[in-house]
């Protein structure tokens, strides 16, 4: 279990997060929603460790951490909007890179990326390059990256806005598969209808300070 606990965060004087209470259970899916310009980017990435929060708590099994701790030991995936894949790597490049920069070895590396694939849907895809990919696969590599370090944590930033609307129920029916091998996921979206599919709890963002300038 994550707590976060009266987290804060202003950019620019404005405030963005104002004493911001959740708590992400384990094993359970928890979809953060909100306006749009409410902060739930910011709240995850946050989680991430990838923007630091300007005040607040952390507490992962009891203990204090910080978010940037729990990403050095891998405690935490991230699979990003726009996917972020690298376009000059192939597939298995893509999804052997950080387990090998940690030290993983290569063939190791190889054979869980490859397992991923299968698990997947992808197994014929490990030497294509991402521009050959449809949105959707894109999406699946991108998680299949994020879980080639065995995250106890996967978030999801808007998984289901940049792909065909008609997608939105296959990426459901993935979140509620990885929920039942027992992954701890947070998912933000706008999208009501896929949070109300995945959620065990939902996260309401309100919007503070206003419209961004
Ligand atoms: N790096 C930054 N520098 C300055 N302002 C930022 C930065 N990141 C986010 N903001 C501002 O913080 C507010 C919240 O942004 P955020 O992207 O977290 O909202 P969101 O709820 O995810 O919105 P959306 O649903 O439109 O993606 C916005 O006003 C945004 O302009």
């Amino acid at each position: 279990m994550l707590e976060l606990k009266n987290i804060s965060k202003a950019f620019n004087h404005q405030p963005v997060l104002q004493d911001i209470n959740v708590t992400i259970a384990d094993h359970q899916t928890l979809a953060i929603v909100g306006p749009s310009g409410a902060g739930k980017t910011t709240l995850l990435r946050i989680i991430a460790g990838l923007t630091p929060a300007d005040g607040g708590e952390f507490i992962w099994q009891g203990q204090p951490t910080t978010p940037q701790r729990l990403r050095k030991d891998g405690v935490i995936g991230v699979v990003f909007q726009g996917f972020e894949l690298f376009p000059n790597m192939t597939v298995l490049k893509n999804i052997t890179l950080a387990p090998t920069l940690q030290g993983v070895p290569e063939a190791e590396a190889q054979k869980r990326a490859q397992d991923l694939l299968v698990q997947l849907d992808l197994p014929d895809q490990a030497e294509a390059y991402p521009f050959s990919l449809s949105g959707g696969q894109k999406q699946r590599i991108a998680i299949a990256r994020a879980l080639a370090l065995n995250p106890q944590i996967l978030l999801y930033d808007e998984p289901t806005s940049a792909l065909d609307p008609n997608l939105r129920h296959s990426v459901a029916k993935l979140v509620n598969r990885f929920k039942a091998d027992g992954m701890t996921q947070v998912v933000v979206t706008h999208d009501m209808d896929f949070a109300q599919e995945v959620a065990d709890t939902t996260f309401t963002v309100s919007k503070l300070g206003g419209d961004a300038q």
